[in-house]
């Protein structure tokens, strides 16, 4: 391998999944693992297999689909969680098992209860095991940074010589500070020579994952796992858009080394992420947050009209800011200008049908909003690709909530070309709404999380609700998107957005029982 070459290990579907209000259903997961190879990701940790079926199931699908980037799965050292890892990889052309086990004192006495000798054969036996199903196998030693060096040493050697081919040294709790980070992977890079590639997993809880990710790379890391708007256990995992942008403009101090990352993916990467999880960037995070590449005052902007270098250290074009195409969008546009806008915003995959729906849509916001803007028209797309289950159709919603009166909703939805209606009274206008979707549907969904955010500003915003709803013990909550200039319009879509991804995963799940049975 190019030994400049600097392999980004995204782990936005499973590290990333596990910030709290975070969980994604398969569609969405297979919607970022598309846009993650566009991105050019080389790995994508698409989960952790044996956490679920849901997570099998995602893992499967995306690795049908996914043909550039090596789909790996996650597992703890042991044989069950690595089989159903090597299952649900094996359809993916390019695949990887990632196993792990901890090697810090702490978490060898308390939390595994078990002494040096028997991590390293549980490491050694699960490595063994990976590669009866994969070439390609990783390990991780869970908590490196608080691990001793010399035991680590044992640990890799045992592991590289049952096949390990990559091995992974977490900062699991984000405890190292640059220098020492720096120093540990120097002493073991030089330690694995040629037989492995050292990889990087650093958590944000001082804030310094990025910083100790960089260090790492100066010091011998050959793969950097990463998640996209920094998501992740906790504070976080090191931002992919960061660390790649670092190294990219910061080549007197990285020299030769660089990433395969198509740089102008990295804000439609963003906000794909962003839509699905409900979870915005904050507004001054570097290169993807709101105001990355906004200048506020008088000297900076008289800079910024003389020449952008005076303020602007990248080109918000080269991470895909602002790719604005000359074209304006109103009720007079048609659909070639339409698609035009869209390609330009990057979405080169929508399927003849997405466009038409989003057109129509498009149609009937641009008639009530005077300027549609671009961040509109990215909405309106991304939430016509994620709710493609339609079992259920909101066709009307009326409702009526007075101060002293009795809050009222009457709904109408589309169920196999039939029209049902209802109306159901509640404690607030909300809970009518879910009431009687419950009593139309026979469903009975736990509201989770409910958040409401406004695409772009002014009275005449588009409103976009995500909700985490779930309905039954058995399953985790669903994720529900719903978007419309009135809130609580997106309130119930987003409530049967939900609905509809549950009721799809459980008839897919119930087919492939039903097959391997
Ligand atoms: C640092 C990280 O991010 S690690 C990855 C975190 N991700 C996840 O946890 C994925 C989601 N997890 C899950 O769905 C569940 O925890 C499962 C299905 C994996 C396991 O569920 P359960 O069997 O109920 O176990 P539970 O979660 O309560 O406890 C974990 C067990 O695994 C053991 N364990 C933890 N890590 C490892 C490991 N790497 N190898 C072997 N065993 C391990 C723990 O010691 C504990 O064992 P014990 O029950 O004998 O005390
Ligand atoms: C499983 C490992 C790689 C992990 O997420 C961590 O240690 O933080
Ligand atoms: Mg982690």
């Amino acid at each position: 391998m190019d030994k400049n070459r600097i392999i980004v290990f995204d782990t936005t579907l499973r590290d990333g999944e596990q910030s709290p209000g975070c969980s994604m259903n398969t569609e969405e997961k297979i919607k970022i693992a598309l846009q993650l190879e566009k991105l050019g990701v080389d790995v994508i940790e698409a989960g952790f297999a044996a956490a679920s079926p849901g997570d099998f199931d995602a893992i499967s699908r995306i690795a049908e689909q996914v043909k550039n980037s090596s789909i790996c799965s996650l597992s703890r050292a042991i044989d069950n969680d690595i089989k159903q890892s090597g299952l649900a990889v094996s359809k993916a052309p390019l695949h990887r098992i990632h196993t792990f086990i901890a090697t810090s004192p702490i978490h060898m006495k308390y939390k595994l209860k078990m002494n040096e000798a028997e991590v390293i054969k549980r490491a050694v036996h699960a490595v063994e095991y990976a590669r009866t199903f994969v070439n390609d196998v990783e390990f991780s030693l869970e908590d490196a940074g608080r691990s001793e060096i010399p035991f680590m040493k044992e640990v890799m050697d045992a592991v590289i010589n049952a096949g390990a081919t990559t091995i992974n040294l977490p900062d699991t709790v984000g405890y190292r500070l640059p220098h020492e980070l720096g120093a540990m992977v120097k002493e073991l890079s030089d330690f694995a020579g040629d037989r492995a590639i050292i990889s990087v997993h650093n958590h944000n809880d001082l804030g310094l994952s990025t910083a100790n990710t960089l260090a790492a790379v100066m010091n011998g890391a050959r793969q950097i796992e990463v998640t996209m708007n920094g998501l992740g256990e906790r504070a976080g995992n090191s931002a992919l858009e960061e660390a790649v942008m670092a190294i990219k403009t910061r080549k007197d101090a990285f020299g030769d080394l660089y990433t395969n990352i198509n740089t102008p993916e990295i804000y439609p990467t963003s906000r794909l992420v962003a839509n699905i999880t409900g979870v915005e960037p904050q507004q001054n995070k570097a290169i993807v947050g709101k105001n990355a590449f906004a200048h506020e005052s008088g000297i900076h902007q008289d800079g910024m009209l003389k020449n952008n270098e005076t303020y602007e250290i990248m080109r918000p074009e080269d991470v895909g800011v602002f790719k604005e195409s000359t074209l304006i969008l109103g009720k007079h546009s048609g659909r070639a200008a339409f698609r035009d806008k869209i390609e330009h915003l990057g979405f080169d995959k929508v399927s003849d049908e997405e466009l038409n729906a989003a057109f129509e849509r498009f149609k009937i916001l641009a008639d009530k909003k005077k300027d549609v803007s671009d961040d509109d028209i990215r909405m309106l797309i991304t939430d016509e690709a994620l709710n493609q289950d339609k079992t259920y159709e909101l066709e009307a919603l009326q409702i009526s909530d007075c101060s002293n009166g009795v809050p009222t909703a009457a709904v109408a939805i589309k169920f196999q070309n039939q029209i049902m209606r209802d109306a159901a009274i509640g404690d607030g206008t909300m809970d009518a709404i879910f009431k009687t979707i419950d009593r139309l549907t026979g469903y009975n969904g736990e509201l989770k999380d409910y958040k409401v955010t406004s695409v772009t500003e002014g009275k005449d915003a588009l409103a976009k609700v995500t909700t985490r709803v779930s309905f039954d013990e058995s399953s985790p909550a669903f994720v529900g998107h719903g978007l419309s200039i009135d809130t609580m319009l997106a309130t119930a879509k987003a409530y049967l957005s939900a609905l509809n991804s549950y009721l799809s995963q459980k008839e897919r799940l119930s087919k492939q029982t039903s097959h391997q049975v």
